[in-house]
Protein backbone atom coordinates (compact mmCIF):
# COMPACT_ATOMS: atom_id res chain seq x y z
CA UNK A 1 0.00 0.00 0.00
CA UNK A 2 1.17 3.49 -0.90
CA UNK A 3 1.74 5.86 2.00
CA UNK A 4 0.20 8.55 -0.18
CA UNK A 5 -2.79 8.34 -2.17
CA UNK A 6 -3.80 11.09 -3.80
CA UNK A 7 -6.92 10.40 -5.28
CA UNK A 8 -8.90 12.28 -8.34
CA UNK A 9 -8.94 15.83 -6.32
CA UNK A 10 -10.12 18.86 -7.95
CA UNK A 11 -9.97 22.36 -5.90
CA UNK A 12 -12.23 25.30 -6.78
CA UNK A 13 -11.97 28.81 -5.52
CA UNK A 14 -14.56 30.64 -5.09
CA UNK A 15 -15.45 34.22 -5.24
CA UNK A 16 -19.00 36.15 -5.44
CA UNK A 17 -18.65 36.74 -8.68
CA UNK A 18 -16.19 34.25 -9.81
CA UNK A 19 -14.29 31.01 -9.07
CA UNK A 20 -10.97 29.58 -10.38
CA UNK A 21 -10.27 25.86 -11.15
CA UNK A 22 -7.01 25.86 -9.54
CA UNK A 23 -6.91 22.31 -9.60
CA UNK A 24 -8.66 19.51 -11.48
CA UNK A 25 -8.26 15.61 -11.11
CA UNK A 26 -4.61 15.12 -9.78
CA UNK A 27 -3.98 11.22 -8.84
CA UNK A 28 -0.67 9.93 -7.84
CA UNK A 29 1.17 8.00 -5.35
CA UNK A 30 4.12 8.13 -3.31
CA UNK A 31 5.76 5.36 -1.46
CA UNK A 32 7.60 5.17 1.61
CA UNK A 33 11.01 6.72 1.04
CA UNK A 34 10.24 8.28 -1.84
CA UNK A 35 10.87 11.67 -3.03
CA UNK A 36 8.83 13.72 -4.90
CA UNK A 37 9.12 16.94 -6.49
CA UNK A 38 5.94 19.24 -7.85
CA UNK A 39 6.85 21.59 -10.86
CA UNK A 40 5.09 24.01 -12.69
CA UNK A 41 4.57 27.64 -13.84
CA UNK A 42 3.49 29.86 -11.52
CA UNK A 43 -0.65 29.40 -10.53
CA UNK A 44 -0.77 26.27 -11.74
CA UNK A 45 -1.77 24.99 -8.26
CA UNK A 46 1.28 23.47 -6.57
CA UNK A 47 0.84 25.36 -3.12
CA UNK A 48 -2.66 24.42 -3.36
CA UNK A 49 -2.19 20.95 -3.65
CA UNK A 50 0.61 20.68 -1.15
CA UNK A 51 -2.14 22.23 1.32
CA UNK A 52 -4.81 20.08 0.45
CA UNK A 53 -2.09 17.22 1.44
CA UNK A 54 -1.23 19.12 4.43
CA UNK A 55 -4.64 18.56 5.26
CA UNK A 56 -5.28 22.65 5.75
CA UNK A 57 -7.72 22.90 3.11
CA UNK A 58 -10.05 20.63 1.84
CA UNK A 59 -10.58 19.63 -1.83
CA UNK A 60 -13.83 20.68 -3.63
CA UNK A 61 -13.58 16.75 -5.06
CA UNK A 62 -11.29 13.76 -4.33
CA UNK A 63 -9.45 13.06 -1.06
CA UNK A 64 -5.91 12.15 0.06
CA UNK A 65 -5.09 8.89 1.86
CA UNK A 66 -2.03 9.07 4.13
CA UNK A 67 -0.79 5.59 5.70
CA UNK A 68 -4.78 3.92 5.22
CA UNK A 69 -6.31 7.25 6.77
CA UNK A 70 -8.48 9.68 5.23
CA UNK A 71 -9.51 11.61 7.63
CA UNK A 72 -7.19 14.79 7.15
CA UNK A 73 -8.71 16.38 10.54
CA UNK A 74 -7.77 13.59 13.11
CA UNK A 75 -3.96 12.60 14.65
CA UNK A 76 -2.72 12.20 11.15
CA UNK A 77 -1.54 15.83 10.68
CA UNK A 78 0.92 14.60 13.44
CA UNK A 79 2.80 12.23 10.67
CA UNK A 80 3.76 15.50 8.86
CA UNK A 81 6.82 17.07 8.94
CA UNK A 82 6.94 20.99 7.12
CA UNK A 83 9.72 22.89 5.91
CA UNK A 84 9.37 26.24 4.65
CA UNK A 85 10.97 28.89 2.97
CA UNK A 86 10.92 30.66 6.07
CA UNK A 87 12.55 28.84 9.18
CA UNK A 88 10.37 30.29 11.51
CA UNK A 89 12.29 29.36 14.49
CA UNK A 90 11.34 31.32 17.78
CA UNK A 91 14.24 33.57 18.32
CA UNK A 92 13.77 33.75 21.94
CA UNK A 93 14.11 29.88 22.21
CA UNK A 94 17.84 28.57 21.71
CA UNK A 95 18.28 25.71 19.35
CA UNK A 96 17.37 22.97 21.45
CA UNK A 97 14.85 24.64 23.28
CA UNK A 98 13.52 24.70 19.28
CA UNK A 99 13.98 21.41 18.22
CA UNK A 100 11.98 20.29 21.47
CA UNK A 101 9.18 22.54 20.20
CA UNK A 102 7.40 19.56 18.72
CA UNK A 103 7.70 17.00 21.58
CA UNK A 104 6.50 19.53 23.96
CA UNK A 105 3.37 20.62 21.69
CA UNK A 106 2.29 16.87 21.70
CA UNK A 107 2.99 16.54 25.41
CA UNK A 108 5.43 13.53 24.67
CA UNK A 109 8.33 15.61 26.36
CA UNK A 110 10.24 13.34 28.33
CA UNK A 111 14.62 12.66 29.32
CA UNK A 112 14.40 10.74 26.51
CA UNK A 113 13.57 12.87 23.79
CA UNK A 114 16.27 14.96 25.24
CA UNK A 115 18.40 12.48 23.88
CA UNK A 116 16.76 12.44 20.71
CA UNK A 117 17.38 16.19 20.48
CA UNK A 118 20.87 15.90 21.39
CA UNK A 119 21.05 13.06 18.55
CA UNK A 120 19.14 15.19 15.89
CA UNK A 121 21.55 18.37 16.65
CA UNK A 122 24.71 16.19 15.64
CA UNK A 123 22.80 14.79 12.88
CA UNK A 124 22.37 17.98 11.37
CA UNK A 125 25.61 18.98 12.58
CA UNK A 126 24.28 21.71 15.26
CA UNK A 127 25.56 19.23 18.18
CA UNK A 128 28.08 22.39 19.01
CA UNK A 129 25.14 24.84 19.26
CA UNK A 130 22.18 23.76 21.22
CA UNK A 131 22.87 26.36 23.35
CA UNK A 132 23.10 29.04 21.09
CA UNK A 133 19.72 31.60 19.95
CA UNK A 134 18.59 31.52 16.17
CA UNK A 135 19.99 34.76 15.48
CA UNK A 136 23.56 33.84 15.76
CA UNK A 137 23.49 30.91 12.86
CA UNK A 138 23.68 31.47 9.28
CA UNK A 139 20.44 30.53 7.24
CA UNK A 140 21.59 27.04 6.10
CA UNK A 141 22.26 26.30 9.85
CA UNK A 142 19.03 27.98 10.52
CA UNK A 143 17.34 25.77 8.11
CA UNK A 144 19.63 22.25 9.70
CA UNK A 145 17.73 23.28 12.76
CA UNK A 146 14.53 23.78 11.32
CA UNK A 147 15.14 20.46 9.71
CA UNK A 148 16.05 18.92 13.64
CA UNK A 149 13.00 20.27 14.88
CA UNK A 150 10.80 18.72 11.85
CA UNK A 151 12.61 15.45 12.24
CA UNK A 152 12.19 14.63 15.58
CA UNK A 153 8.75 14.40 15.30
CA UNK A 154 9.09 11.15 13.32
CA UNK A 155 7.25 12.40 10.72
CA UNK A 156 6.26 9.78 7.82
CA UNK A 157 5.80 12.71 5.29
CA UNK A 158 7.86 15.46 4.95
CA UNK A 159 6.29 18.25 2.92
CA UNK A 160 8.65 21.27 1.76
CA UNK A 161 7.56 24.07 0.34
CA UNK A 162 10.46 26.04 -1.56
CA UNK A 163 12.97 25.43 1.52
CA UNK A 164 15.73 26.47 -0.38
CA UNK A 165 14.59 29.02 -2.01
CA UNK A 166 15.91 31.80 0.77
CA UNK A 167 19.39 30.98 0.65
CA UNK A 168 22.43 31.70 -1.46
CA UNK A 169 23.43 29.31 -4.65
CA UNK A 170 26.23 27.60 -2.46
CA UNK A 171 24.53 27.09 1.12
CA UNK A 172 21.25 25.93 -0.98
CA UNK A 173 23.45 22.64 -3.15
CA UNK A 174 25.17 22.03 0.64
CA UNK A 175 21.72 22.04 1.70
CA UNK A 176 20.44 19.76 -0.65
CA UNK A 177 23.18 16.75 -0.08
CA UNK A 178 22.53 17.56 3.71
CA UNK A 179 18.35 16.64 2.97
CA UNK A 180 18.50 14.29 0.71
CA UNK A 181 21.17 12.23 2.23
CA UNK A 182 19.00 12.51 5.84
CA UNK A 183 16.35 11.30 4.00
CA UNK A 184 17.69 8.41 2.35
CA UNK A 185 18.84 7.08 5.90
CA UNK A 186 15.54 7.77 7.62
CA UNK A 187 13.98 6.13 4.30
CA UNK A 188 11.28 9.24 4.95
CA UNK A 189 8.72 10.30 2.08
CA UNK A 190 8.91 13.72 1.12
CA UNK A 191 6.78 15.94 -1.26
CA UNK A 192 8.74 19.03 -2.63
CA UNK A 193 7.16 22.13 -4.44
CA UNK A 194 10.00 23.96 -6.39
CA UNK A 195 9.89 26.23 -9.24
CA UNK A 196 13.37 25.27 -9.88
CA UNK A 197 14.14 22.65 -12.19
CA UNK A 198 17.50 21.42 -11.65
CA UNK A 199 16.50 21.26 -7.84
CA UNK A 200 13.53 18.88 -8.49
CA UNK A 201 15.87 16.99 -11.37
CA UNK A 202 18.50 15.98 -8.55
CA UNK A 203 16.26 15.59 -5.32
CA UNK A 204 13.11 13.31 -7.00
CA UNK A 205 12.27 9.49 -7.86
CA UNK A 206 9.66 11.45 -9.83
CA UNK A 207 8.89 14.97 -10.84
CA UNK A 208 4.97 15.90 -11.63
CA UNK A 209 5.05 18.67 -14.15
CA UNK A 210 1.65 20.18 -13.96
CA UNK A 211 -0.42 22.50 -15.62
CA UNK A 212 -2.13 25.68 -15.11
CA UNK A 213 -5.82 26.95 -15.67
CA UNK A 214 -7.27 24.43 -14.29
CA UNK A 215 -4.49 22.87 -12.58
CA UNK A 216 -3.90 19.25 -14.13
CA UNK A 217 -0.74 16.88 -14.41
CA UNK A 218 1.03 17.42 -17.42
CA UNK A 219 3.70 15.17 -17.13
CA UNK A 220 5.42 12.70 -15.00
CA UNK A 221 9.06 12.39 -15.44
CA UNK A 222 10.98 9.19 -13.54
CA UNK A 223 14.36 10.05 -12.90
CA UNK A 224 16.92 7.69 -13.92
CA UNK A 225 18.61 4.80 -11.57
CA UNK A 226 22.05 6.45 -12.35
CA UNK A 227 20.94 10.14 -10.82
CA UNK A 228 18.84 8.76 -7.99
CA UNK A 229 22.04 7.03 -7.01
CA UNK A 230 24.26 10.21 -6.24
CA UNK A 231 24.25 12.95 -4.15
CA UNK A 232 22.15 16.08 -5.75
CA UNK A 233 25.32 17.75 -6.13
CA UNK A 234 27.25 15.18 -8.14
CA UNK A 235 23.92 14.32 -10.05
CA UNK A 236 24.46 18.10 -11.49
CA UNK A 237 27.78 16.97 -13.39
CA UNK A 238 26.56 13.83 -14.80
CA UNK A 239 25.85 13.94 -18.36
CA UNK A 240 21.65 12.44 -17.82
CA UNK A 241 21.25 15.95 -15.61
CA UNK A 242 21.49 17.84 -19.01
CA UNK A 243 19.36 15.64 -20.81
CA UNK A 244 16.27 15.81 -18.39
CA UNK A 245 17.14 19.63 -18.03
CA UNK A 246 16.56 20.05 -21.32
CA UNK A 247 13.31 17.80 -21.68
CA UNK A 248 11.50 19.16 -18.49
CA UNK A 249 12.51 22.92 -19.41
CA UNK A 250 10.90 22.13 -23.06
CA UNK A 251 7.86 21.33 -21.89
CA UNK A 252 7.77 23.93 -18.67
CA UNK A 253 8.34 26.44 -21.59
CA UNK A 254 5.55 25.67 -23.89
CA UNK A 255 3.19 25.80 -20.43
CA UNK A 256 4.72 29.09 -19.68
CA UNK A 257 3.98 30.85 -23.07
CA UNK A 258 0.69 28.78 -23.36
N1 LIG B 1 -7.40 31.72 -1.55
C1 LIG B 1 -7.58 31.81 -2.86
N2 LIG B 1 -8.72 32.35 -3.38
C2 LIG B 1 -8.92 32.43 -4.72
N3 LIG B 1 -8.05 31.96 -5.64
C3 LIG B 1 -6.91 31.40 -5.19
C4 LIG B 1 -6.61 31.30 -3.78
N4 LIG B 1 -5.40 30.72 -3.64
C5 LIG B 1 -4.95 30.46 -4.89
N5 LIG B 1 -5.85 30.85 -5.82
C6 LIG B 1 -5.75 30.71 -7.28
O1 LIG B 1 -5.61 29.32 -7.56
C7 LIG B 1 -4.64 29.10 -8.56
C8 LIG B 1 -3.53 28.19 -8.03
O2 LIG B 1 -2.85 28.91 -6.99
P1 LIG B 1 -1.58 28.29 -6.21
O3 LIG B 1 -1.10 29.33 -5.26
O4 LIG B 1 -1.93 26.97 -5.68
O5 LIG B 1 -0.53 28.12 -7.40
P2 LIG B 1 1.07 27.94 -7.35
O6 LIG B 1 1.41 27.03 -8.45
O7 LIG B 1 1.48 27.55 -5.98
O8 LIG B 1 1.56 29.43 -7.65
P3 LIG B 1 3.02 30.09 -7.37
O9 LIG B 1 4.00 29.24 -8.11
O10 LIG B 1 2.88 31.46 -7.97
O11 LIG B 1 3.21 30.09 -5.88
C9 LIG B 1 -4.15 30.48 -9.02
O12 LIG B 1 -4.90 30.88 -10.15
C10 LIG B 1 -4.48 31.37 -7.82
O13 LIG B 1 -4.73 32.70 -8.23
Amino acid sequence: MPLLTVNQVSHHYYSKTDYTKALENISFTLDQGEFISILGPSGCGKTTLLSIVAGLISPTRGETILDGDSDRKAGNKAHMGYMLQQDYLFPWKTIKENVLLGPKINKKHDASMDQRAKKMLEEVGLQDIGDSYPDELSGGMRQRAALARTLITEPKLLLLDEPFSALDFQTKLRLEDFVSQLLKQYNKAALLVTHDISEAIVMSDRILLLKPRPGEIQEIFKMPGELRNLPPFQARQHPSFQEIFDEVWKEMSALETS
